[in-house]
């Protein structure tokens, strides 16, 4: 009685064991396609199933972390698969550096950002997110000019240094490309950024990545602490405007395995003590496993003091 809505019904098998997390689907009825499209909340998502990683049992937690940023606060999510995180974010007004690994995934994460309209607050990249983060958070010569917004090409051209971007096209000049979002900072633009500067009604933010992130989202649980070695000596405090970000990273506990543990675990990683950390749990992934997230703000021992800008 769904028909034409239901086109294909699949069975999940085995367990996922590849890099990009795509599970595998057995089609037991209906076309070869797996071209689907979902809502969660107040944006779509348009999404192959044979290519992208996607899971609706993650709809409430991808909602309560978007719950905890404000309108304006810049977002960095390494593991952004199909936009879950990001597209809701930007809704909201932030402004959002997204990669993936998986070119198809950052290619539907394109899409939906289309779709829901947003795609002018998220600059999108594909590479491994420890090079992501590293090339995000270079501090670029003339970091102290008065265009203290890179334009969504500057951005992007970051890609080009890591071998793994779309083509900019050189014809258009650097001017024309940051014109409309480049502002001249001013002391105070920081603070009006938070909270009461919506970027889809004002003025976009004027700040650099590697001046300030609000929050990185880190949600690769079977080995997302082991990518917190990615924050060290990362951010030049130097240039760092107001306080550091929060890291929310997610992970897997199983019932043998303590809180304690799971933090020893990620200060080896940051080689930093972390305070004040606050446990999630999101749901169990099997009996004697559940997910987590852990969130903390990045501690100052981790960051680098002196300068580190490309000659
Ligand atoms: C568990 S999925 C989460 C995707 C999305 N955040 C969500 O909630 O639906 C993890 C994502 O990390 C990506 N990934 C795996 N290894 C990666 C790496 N080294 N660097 C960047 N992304 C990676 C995969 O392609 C996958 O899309």
């Amino acid at each position: 009685k769904n028909y034409p809505r239901i086109k294909t019904v699949v069975n999940k098998v085995g367990t996922i064991t590849n890099e990009f997390r795509v599970p595998k689907f057995e089609i037991l009825a209906g076309d070869n396609d797996m071209v689907t499209e979902v809502k969660q909340y107040k944006a779509k998502f348009k999404l192959d199933y044979s290519l992208v990683y996607w899971n609706s049992r993650l709809e409430h937690e991808h909602m309560r972390l978007v719950s905890l940023f404000q309108a304006g606060e810049t977002i960095c999510d390494m593991f952004a698969g199909i936009g879950p995180f990001a597209i809701p974010a930007a809704q909201k007004g932030c402004l959002i550096y997204a990669n993936d690994l998986n070119p198809d995934s950052i290619r539907f994460l394109k899409i939906n950002a289309e779709i829901n309209k947003v795609n002018d607050c998220i600059f999108t990249y594909y590479m491994d997110a420890r090079k992501f983060m590293s090339q995000l958070m270079t501090v670029l010569p003339n970091a102290s000019d008065d265009c203290s917004r890179e334009s969504k090409s500057e951005a992007e051209s970051r890609n080009i240094e890591g071998g793994s971007s779309e083509k900019i096209d050189p014809l258009v000049s650097p001017a024309k490309r940051s014109a409309e979002c480049c502002q001249k900072e001013t002391p105070g633009s920081l603070s009006t950024k938070r909270g009461t500067n919506k970027r889809m009604s004002g003025p976009v933010p004027s700040v650099k990545p590697w001046e300030h992130v609000d929050h990185v989202v880190m949600n690769l649980p079977a080995s997302a602490l082991e990518f917190l070695d990615a924050f060290k000596g990362l951010i030049c405090r130097k240039y760092w405007k107001g306080l550091l970000p929060w890291i929310h990273c997610y992970c897997f506990i199983r019932s043998s395995e303590t809180e304690e543990f799971i933090i020893s675990v990620a200060e080896s990683r940051l080689n930093a003590k972390i305070h004040d950390p606050v446990f999630h749990r999101v749901r169990d992934v099997a009996p004697n496993k559940a997910m987590f997230c852990l969130s903390f703000r990045l501690p100052e021992e981790a960051c680098l003091d002196e300068e580190a800008i490309v000659s």
